[in-house]
This record gives C-alpha cells, sequence and structure tokens, in this order.
C-alpha cells in the first residue's frame, strides 16, 4: 500500500514538472507576445480562480489582467477574449482557425458522439448545416410554419388568460419554455409537447435544461489531463443517465415515424401518391435510407441533430423572452412606452399582434436587443483553435479553448454608455454621429453585439429567433400586466426582482418568475385561434 502510494506520488510529480515544461515551452517564444494572465498552480492550472458563472468570472479577470488573458484549465490552454476588436480579429480575421468547438466526455455521451454543434468543420457538419437553413430555417419554410407558431402563441396565451381570470399564480419561465418547445417540436417532427402537464413533456423539459447545464460544466477528470476512467465529480455518471432518458423519447417518437412512414409507401404504391418529405424527421430519415448520400447520416446522428436543434432552440429563446420581462418589470417607463406603441400600431384589444406588425413596432425591437446586450442567453462564443496561429500579436497553440465573452463586452463603457442601464433606447439613435447605418444590429456584423455569435459558425436558428421574440414580446405586454408578489422567491422587498443567473453553457435566470397576470383585453376569446395538431407525448 505504502509502495503503491510513493508511485503515485512519485509519478505525479514527475507529470507536474513535465507539463510545466511543456506549457512554458508552448508559451516562451521570444518573439510572441504570450497574453496575460494570473500564475497558474502546478496540475489544476487556473481552475481555483474560476466560479460557478464562468463569464462573471473571466470579465473579472479581464478586468485585472486586460482583455486578452492566457488561462489554463488543468492541462488545456485557453485564451479568453473580452473586447469587440479582438473578437474581430479570433472570429474574422482568423475564422477558420477556430470554427471547432471542443468535445467533452459528457457533451460525447449526452450526443451520441455524433452532433451536429459539436461537430468540427467538416463534411458531416457542412451537410447538416445546409440542411438546416435550407431546409428547415430557410425562408420558405418559416413562412410556412407562420400559422403553426401562431396557433402555439395563441393556445399559450388562452392558458394564461384562463390563469389570469382565475388569479391563478403563473410559472411564466415554465410557460415560455412549453412555447418555444412546442414551437421547434412541431417544426421538426409535427408535434407538440402537449400542454405541460404530463409527466413526459416535463421529462422533456428537465432533460433539455440539464443538457445545457452539464455541457456548461469542466470535468476536472477530464481537463487535469490523466483522468481518463476517474469521474471525481459524477458529471460522466449523470450524462448517461440524461443520455438514456432522452434516448427513450427520442426512440419513441423515431419508431412512430418509421411506422407511419412505412404504412405512407404502402398507399403510395397503392394509389400512386409522392412520397415528399414533411418536416426535419422526414428530412433526416430520408438521407439516412438514401444509399447514394453524399454523407452517411446514422440513426445516432438523427438522434443528436434533433437534440441539438430542441436545446439550442428551447433553451435560448425562452431565456431570452423572461430576461426581457424581468427587465420590464423592473423598469416600469420602458414597460409602459412599450405597451403605448403597441395600442397604437395593432390598435389595442381589437386583434392581436402579428409578427407582420415587427417592423412597425422599433420599440419592442430594441426592447429585444437591449435585453440580448445585458443577457445573452449564451454569454460566451466557445470555440477551438484547430491548429497553431498568432492573433493579436500572440501565439495561439493547436487544440486551445477560445471564449469570446459576450456577456462583457456587452458591459464594456468604452463601447456602451451608461452600459448597467437598461434602456432600449439606445437602439434608436444613431451613434452620436448622425448616422442610422451604424446603429449595431444583432445579426454578427458589430461585434460588440454578438448574442448569435457571427461567421460560419454562427446560429443558424437566428432567423427564426427574429421573427418569434419581438412578436411573443409584443402579445403578452400587448395582453396582460404584471403582479408580482412582494416577498417571493427572486424577489426582494423594494429592489425589484433579482438578476441572479444559473451557471451552465446558457445563463437563464436563477429563479423562476412566478407572478400572477392581469388581462388587459376585454374579450380575448374572440380574437385567439387554438392548436390544431397531435401531442408529442
Ligand atoms: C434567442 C435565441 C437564440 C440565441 C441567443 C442563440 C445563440 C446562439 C449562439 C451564441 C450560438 C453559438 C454561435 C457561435 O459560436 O458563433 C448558437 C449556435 C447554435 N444555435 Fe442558436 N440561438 C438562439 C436560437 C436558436 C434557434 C431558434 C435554433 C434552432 C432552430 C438554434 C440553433 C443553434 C444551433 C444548432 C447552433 C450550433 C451551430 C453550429 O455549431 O454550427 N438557435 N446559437
Amino acid at each position: 500500500m505504502e509502495f503503491m502510494l510513493v508511485v503515485v506520488l512519485l509519478w505525479t510529480t514527475i507529470f507536474v514538472f513535465l507539463s510545466t515544461l511543456v506549457y512554458r515551452w508552448i508559451f516562451s517564444s521570444k518573439d510572441q507576445q504570450v497574453p496575460r494572465g494570473p500564475s497558474a498552480l502546478p496540475i489544476i492550472g487556473h481552475l481555483h480562480l474560476l466560479g460557478p458563472n464562468l463569464h462573471r468570472s473571466f470579465h473579472q479577470l479581464s478586468l485585472h489582467y486586460g482583455p486578452l488573458l492566457h488561462l489554463r484549465l488543468g492541462s488545456v490552454p485557453c485564451v479568453v477574449a473580452s473586447t469587440p476588436e479582438l473578437a474581430r480579429e479570433f472570429l474574422k480575421t482568423n475564422e477558420l482557425s477556430f470554427s471547432s468547438r471542443k468535445l467533452t466526455p459528457a457533451i460525447k455521451l449526452v450526443t451520441y458522439d455524433a452532433s451536429f454543434a459539436f461537430a468540427p468543420y467538416g463534411p458531416f457538419w457542412k451537410f447538416i448545416k445546409k440542411l438546416a437553413t435550407q431546409e428547415l430555417l430557410g425562408s420558405t419554410n418559416l413562412r410556412n410554419f407562420e400559422k403553426i407558431r401562431k396557433m402555439e402563441v395563441h393556445a399559450f396565451l388562452s392558458d394564461l388568460m384562463r390563469k389570469a381570470k382565475v388569479g391563478e399564480e403563473v410559472n411564466v419561465t415554465e410557460e415560455i419554455m412549453n412555447l418555444a418547445n412546442n414551437i421547434i417540436s412541431q417544426m421538426m417532427f409535427s408535434l407538440r409537447c402537449s400542454d405541460g402537464e404530463s409527466d413526459q413533456a416535463q421529462q422533456a423539459r428537465t432533460v433539455i435544461r440539464e443538457v445545457t447545464e452539464i455541457f456548461g460544466e469542466f470535468d476536472v477528470s477530464d481537463i487535469i489531463g490523466f483522468g481518463g476512467s476517474l469521474d471525481l465529480q459524477g458529471i460522466r455518471k449523470r450524462a448517461k443517465n440524461i443520455h438514456t432518458r432522452y434516448d427513450t423519447l427520442l426512440e419513441r417518437i423515431i419508431s412512430d415515424r418509421e411506422i407511419l412512414r412505412s404504412a405512407k409507401r404502402l398507399q403510395n404504391k397503392e394509389d400512386g401518391g409522392s412520397n415528399e418529405a414533411n418536416d426535419f424527421l422526414d428530412m433526416l430519415l430520408d438521407t439516412m435510407e438514401n444509399q447514394t448520400s453524399e454523407v452517411k447520416v446514422t440513426r445516432n446522428n438523427i438522434k443528436a441533430v434533433i437534440l441539438d436543434f430542441f436545446t439550442a432552440a428551447t433553451d435560448t429563446t425562452s431565456i431570452a423572452i423572461e430576461w426581457a420581462l424581468v427587465e420590464l418589470i423592473n423598469n416600469p417607463r420602458v414597460l409602459e412606452k412599450a405597451q403605448e406603441e403597441i395600442n397604437k400600431v395593432v390598435e389595442g384589444k381589437h386583434r392581436l399582434a402579428e409578427e407582420s406588425d415587427t417592423p412597425h413596432l422599433p420599440y419592442i425591437q430594441a426592447i429585444i436587443k437591449e435585453t440580448l446586450r445585458l443577457h445573452p442567453p449564451i454569454p460566451m462564443l466557445i470555440r477551438k483553435s484547430v491548429n497553431e496561429c498568432n492573433v493579436a500579436g500572440s501565439k495561439i497553440p493547436a487544440h486551445a479553448l477560445l471564449f469570446v465573452n459576450i456577456w462583457s463586452i456587452g458591459r464594456n463603457e468604452k463601447y456602451w454608455e451608461n452600459p448597467l442601464e437598461f434602456r432600449p433606447e439606445r437602439f434608436l439613435e444613431p451613434n452620436g454621429d448622425g448616422d442610422p447605418s451604424r446603429i449595431r444590429d444583432i445579426k454578427g456584423h458589430h461585434f460588440e453585439l454578438l448574442p448569435f455569435g457571427t461567421g460560419r459558425r454562427g446560429c443558424p436558428g437566428m432567423s427564426l429567433a427574429i421573427l418569434e421574440l419581438p412578436n411573443i414580446l409584443a402579445l403578452i405586454l400587448q395582453c396582460f400586466d404584471f403582479e408580482v408578489p412582494t416577498l417571493h422567491a427572486g424577489k426582494t422587498e423594494g429592489t425589484g426582482l433579482d438578476m441572479a443567473e444559473r451557471p451552465g453553457l446558457t445563463a437563464p435566470r436563477a429563479n423562476d418568475l412566478i407572478c400572477r397576470l392581469k388581462s388587459r383585453i376585454d374579450h380575448p376569446l374572440n380574437i385567439l385561434s387554438s392548436p390544431q395538431s397531435q401531442d408529442m407525448f
């Protein structure tokens, strides 16, 4: 036993010594300036400096050490960039070097090691990207699905109106998540997650939250370099559990669809009808069955890609709407101005806001931008270098992790006047030089504001989000006023709703938004349509 201990200690000492040498060698080039950073500890590097909300820890470190930080997380070299200029250097000037993401053991386990969002920049990624942007999220499909989005939003509003009528408390966070969930599942597999009452609907929401949480965690056993089979924090055990639950949900949906497809084929053979693809699941199954497809898509790929889109679309959209509502409840002047704009444009109580009203609701659009500036649902763009490169005068080794801290950039007073103030008007004013074309947009062209990322690896769901977010917000504000209990979880008396965030890959509010709603519409049922589709569970 003692002998074993001596051997382990000896190996650990040799490992620390060698890794320090390698680390110094990598970053010792005399003609390259190494990004600044605090001193690292042996083995763990800078892990001890990081709190649960990584973007906040990095922000604090960059205030002290400058906007380009070099850190070591265990054995993994990392760079953190916290200005628009650096974001441009990494994501535009050196785009191809930073067009991949890091696969952690947890991500591999949950996503069958077959994901699109974590795939290297290569043929599989390009194939799914094309399918997603031209078909699922292409302009024709987005237009075709407008009716479905409208029905889903109306179902959501009518549920809230029922609760408002009887004075029931509403968990707005959960309701919005259901809505986002229903919209994306309708688009992907023509099913809805139901009204949220079934166990399985609840399971689907829980899995999504758990996925984004676990993807944002650092697996110490993985990053200190010698923990191949260790699972010090139990992350891999949790990942396997999430994977199993998700797999059960998805297998059921895919098997049902396969039965339906066989029946349709039989029918088509009999009556000579066509066999065209309907939704994303059909498109993916068609590709899997097509022996001559340019890229081989497996059943695991299908499940992983569905998980990618399902989680990416549900969590981000609902987080953005919730932060917008919380900011509005805390800023009654902005809320009043927004409701006035809606009343004027959609003539208050005769009809509900439509997506086509959005261009006439500039203040609502500005509220969305201001929300995404202060509370980007994905607070950091995380990429991996595929080769050694020089960026902003610094040598970045191959396989280094890059964090572009968009949360920090949105709060930097060098780029935003009174950055902590929630002031949507800033998006309606030209930047002091009278040129309206310089008003910052959120589409990845202005590096001060990158809520959807930028370039090839930028968010493929941006067009859908840009349609959904202002419309859903406008409808909630048109239909309801909010009554937040004075002393409720997430509210401190006199100081408004709290702004604490939950850790993870995304940054949702830590406490659910729970409040009573007061209807602002006299005869809501006359102007609401209802959903007509099969429930998912
Ligand atoms: C408020 C809404 C949303 C926000 C703020 C958001 C934000 C982001 C960000 C920051 C990224 C990483 C970009 C980068 O690395 O440059 C991303 C990637 C992604 N998003 Fe979104 N997103 C939203 C909605 C959606 C929707 C509605 C979908 C699907 C319908 C979606 C699907 C994806 C996928 C699949 C990726 C991975 C892309 C890749 O790796 O190539 N997102 N999103």
